[in-house]
């Protein structure tokens, strides 16, 4: 296989996988949608179908409550404050997807956040009766900021509307201008009944007015635009290796993901933050020498020269670095109940490199329903989004976040406890949304090693 087809393969094995997130506000149906989305691509086992038809009798409901599929691990969210987000896991024959599913009542913004910043695709769900309401605005916003390439509209109960056309356009066409003003570009309406199974696997047969696809047939078919080779190269070294073995007395590879891109034997590479250079001599992939690795393939490499390389350096193509700086701006999403102010000393978790940091500004807050400034700035609350100005201890090579959704987001962690208190995207957010009335600079650092 040459270079170029081992390249192509890549491309075409990552586009059989689809991550993908439910958003909707409460009681919408979005457990229903996913218990018929399972059931219906026959993903569930037949025990666990049995445990909800049992479930289901003794109740006194005739047909199995689809939503049950999913109430085992609700139950678990339910007892303790830590599991936000439950990763489902389930395949067609066509597709294998990664489903985050996300509660959606309380601290909706922080678990879409956590949800949705790796998903290639949103489902949104509208309950028909209502038809945009603020949640759906801040899911949509959430969807846009994230920059996830696709959204789905899913307007759902249909059957209690009497599965009527025009109420379904006039949903789907305020959301379409919604979406459409925050540079979401690619939207999707499905009208469905999650309860009675229209348009969620098996086309309506009372809504023959709608010519689209269902649900499942979409998320079957969307394209995902997987391309490794169309990205900047980033590895992040998570480890130096040297076996200092009597066969090989020299050896020092550097293990990591690659978190975009394609290296190949023979790239020029920088070493960032340094600037230092030097070529690829080998990649190692599963304990096979190769020519080129791409992401997200987990390799080691070795180098031509002896470097000072250590965990939390990033090795990019020479004429593709990353920007590299110690004052960050970014949008951030506030995940914490402590509040998020100026003047706070964070860690900031970058790809495998942590540095410490000062939040220097928070120039805006979003309202989100409009993505207007907050008439308050200066300060986050959970579930927050607003921009921050950081000024960080050492240099960070860091990604415009609209260039790589990997190197272009870190986490805000609290030095005292670790604890994560914001996730964050760096660069611009919106075109013009982000704007805001500035703050000052929050107390002066003391000389205690965050004086930076
Ligand atoms: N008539 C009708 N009812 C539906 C439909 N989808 C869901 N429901 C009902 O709406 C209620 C809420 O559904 P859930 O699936 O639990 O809603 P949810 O969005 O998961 O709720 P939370 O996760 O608690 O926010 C249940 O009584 C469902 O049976 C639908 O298409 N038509």
């Amino acid at each position: 296989m040459t270079a170029a087809e081992t390249a192509d393969t890549a491309a075409i094995s990552a586009t059989s996988l689809l991550r993908f997130a439910t958003a909707g506000s409460v009681d919408d149906g979005k457990s229903t949608l996913v218990g018929r989305l399972l059931h219906d691509s026959k993903s569930v086992l037949s025990d666990q179908l049995a445990a909800v038809e049992l479930a289901s009798r003794n109740r006194g409901q005739a047909a199995p409550d689809l939503a049950l599929l999913t109430d085992g691990l609700r139950a678990e969210r339910e007892q303790g404050i830590t599991i936000d987000v439950a990763y489902r896991y389930f395949a067609t024959p066509r597709r294998r997807f990664i489903l985050a599913d996300t509660p959606g009542h309380v601290q909706y913004t922080r678990n879409m956040v956590t949800g949705a910043s790796t998903a290639e695709l949103a489902i949104i769900l509208v309950d028909a009766r209502n038809g945009v309401v603020e949640q759906t605005r801040r899911h949509a916003a959430v969807a846009a900021l994230l920059r996830v390439p696709q959204v789905v509209l899913a307007v759902n109960k249909m059957d209690l509307v009497g599965y009527e056309e025009p109420v379904f356009a006039r949903i789907a066409a305020e959301f379409g201008r919604y979406a459409t003003s925050l540079g979401v570009r690619d939207v999707t309406a499905i009208p469905i009944s999650a309860l009675a199974g229209d348009n969620v696997v098996t086309p309506s047969a009372t809504m023959d007015w709608y010519g689209g696809p269902t649900v499942l047939e979409h998320l079957e078919t969307v394209p995902v635009a997987h391309d490794p080779s169309a990205e900047p190269a980033r590895f992040p070294v998570q480890y130096v290796i040297r076996p200092q073995s009597p066969e090989h007395p020299d050896f020092r590879g550097y293990a990591g993901q690659l978190a975009s891109g394609v290296l190949r034997v023979g790239d020029r590479v920088t070493v960032q933050p340094s600037g230092l250079t030097s070529t690829v001599t080998a990649i190692d992939a599963l304990g096979q020498s190769v020519d080129l690795a791409w992401a997200p393939q987990s390799v080691t490499v070795s180098l031509a020269d002896d470097l000072d390389i250590s965990r939390g350096d990033l090795l990019a193509p020479a004429d593709a670095t990353a920007p590299t700086s110690q004052d960050v701006t970014a949008t951030v999403c506030h995940l914490h109940d402590r509040p998020l102010l100026p003047g706070a000393r964070v860690l900031v978790k970058h790809t495998t490199r942590t540095v410490k940091a000062i939040v220097r500004e928070i120039p805006s807050r979003l309202t989100l329903d409009d993505l207007s400034p907050h008439p308050e700035p200066g300060r986050l609350a959970a579930n927050d989004i607003g921009r921050v100005v950081l000024r960080t201890a050492e240099p960070l090579a860091l990604d415009d976040y609209a260039v790589s959704r990997t190197t272009g987001s870190f986490l805000l962690l609290d030095p005292a406890d670790g604890a994560t208190l914001t996730a964050g995207m760096a660069g611009e957010a919106f075109a013009d949304a982000a704007a805001g009335p500035g703050t000052d600079a929050g107390p002066g650092a003391a000389d205690d090693g965050w004086d930076f």
